[in-house]
């Protein structure tokens, strides 16, 4: 196998970069014996490689460099691998990051291949495999990315596996039972992205009606990423006010004020974007960030996040839905007990019925 080179040598204390060259280089002693380098360093010890908060990211496509992108940034890593089956593209977005290191704080990246790479990942994010073109809603991918999946995620174990799993390829919350099937690993640790970016266009919507803050209006969706999420209206509050006591119509089909848009405007929001610019990346890479941040941060802050549901709201079957979560640095810790009205009982409900039945047809 080929080795990797660690530019570290000539950018000390920037960013640093790896890449699985098509030609062998040197080993890092041979590169450390130039006469300058030999004249500039004292050697006192073995420099660690561990950061402890590796992140690799498979896929980089638009969801998977705006997840790197969103890390690197935001400072919730300075560790990144990054693997997909297209050597170009993971060259070309390996360079074009190298050329930003001057803006960054001492980030590793890392680009192969070779799922070698990925070891000692804290946390892996699955971003890889098909996007709906316009029209195809994302259930119509099932088999499509099962099927990558059964090629990545056994890579992923067999390399960290002390891992923690994201995934974000779609439909996000059958894949992720997928990925919990394949990966063989507690349930506590593979997490999907689920209604965490649905949540957060809900609340942009609620702002852009109400006229404050995103940051201060309060809300979850929950069930399935998509077509079937539940909005729990009964929750939605600012400052504590409940916009269900003000309004105890809201979210139904008889509220004259027709709140229930908002949500509907949620569901088709994925739709639009993909009409308009081909694919939808900068909310689902902040999402990813964040919920990156809140594992390797050990914050046991709250997320909507796509879990094992099986027993939660006498859910009976062995499904992965959204419902808030408590994520720390060992996963999923706590499913919050939300107190739901008969309505979005009943949604929840029938979107595990229809994730059921959809499982049932994947052939693993
Ligand atoms: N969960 C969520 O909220 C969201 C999920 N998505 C989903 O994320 C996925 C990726 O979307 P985009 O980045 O827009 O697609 P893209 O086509 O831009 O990138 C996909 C990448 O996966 C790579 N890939 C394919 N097979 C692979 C394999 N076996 N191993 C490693 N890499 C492989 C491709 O080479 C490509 O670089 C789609 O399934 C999309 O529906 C997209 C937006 C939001
Ligand atoms: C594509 C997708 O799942 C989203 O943007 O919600």
């Amino acid at each position: 196998m080929r080795p990797y080179v660690c530019l570290r040598l000539f950018s000390r204390n920037a960013t640093r970069f790896a890449y699985n060259l098509s030609l062998p280089l040197p080993p890092l002693g041979v590169i450390g014996k130039m006469a300058t380098i030999e004249k500039l360093f004292q050697p006192v010890q073995e420099k660690l490689d561990d950061t402890g908060n590796k992140v690799t990211v498979v896929g980089v496509g638009q969801v998977g460099m705006a997840a790197v992108f969103s890390m690197i940034t935001q400072g919730v890593t300075n560790n990144i691998a990054m693997v997909d089956v297209m050597a170009d593209k993971l060259k070309g977005e390996l360079m074009d990051l190298q050329h930003g290191s001057a803006f960054m704080r001492n980030v590793k990246i890392q680009a192969s291949t070779d799922y070698s790479i990925s070891a000692g990942s804290k946390i892996c994010v699955v971003t890889a495999g098909v996007r709906q073109r316009e029209g195809e809603s994302r259930l119509d991918l099932v088999q499509r990315n099962t099927d990558v999946l059964k090629i990545i995620i056994p890579q992923l174990v067999k390399h960290s596996p002390d891992t923690i799993l994201i995934i974000a390829s779609n439909p996000v919350d059958i894949l992720t039972y997928v990925s919990w099937k394949l990966s063989g690993l507690p349930k506590h640790r593979v997490i999907g992205s689920g209604t965490n970016l649905d949540s957060a266009r809900f609340r942009y919507l609620l702002s852009e009606k109400l006229g404050i803050a995103t940051t201060s209006c309060h809300g979850y969706i929950i069930g399935e990423h998509g077509d079937s999420s539940v909005p729990v209206w009964s929750g939605v509050n600012i400052a504590g006010v409940r916009l269900s006591d003000l309004n105890q119509k809201i979210g139904s089909d008889s509220d004259p004020e027709n709140w229930k848009e908002t949500h509907t405007m949620v569901v088709k929001s994925a739709y639009e974007v993909i009409k308009l610019k081909g694919y939808t990346s900068w909310a689902i890479g902040l999402s990813l960030s964040q919920l990156a941040r809140a594992i390797l941060s050990n914050a046991n802050s709250v997320h909507a996040v796509s879990t094992y549901l099986k027993g939660e709201h006498d859910i009976n079957d062995e499904v992965f839905l959204s419902l808030p979560c408590v994520l720390g640095r060992s996963g999923v810790c706590d499913v919050i007990r939300q107190p739901l009205t008969q309505t979005e009982r009943s949604q929840l409900h029938q979107s595990a019925d229809l994730m059921a039945k959809v499982q049932a047809g994947i052939k693993f």
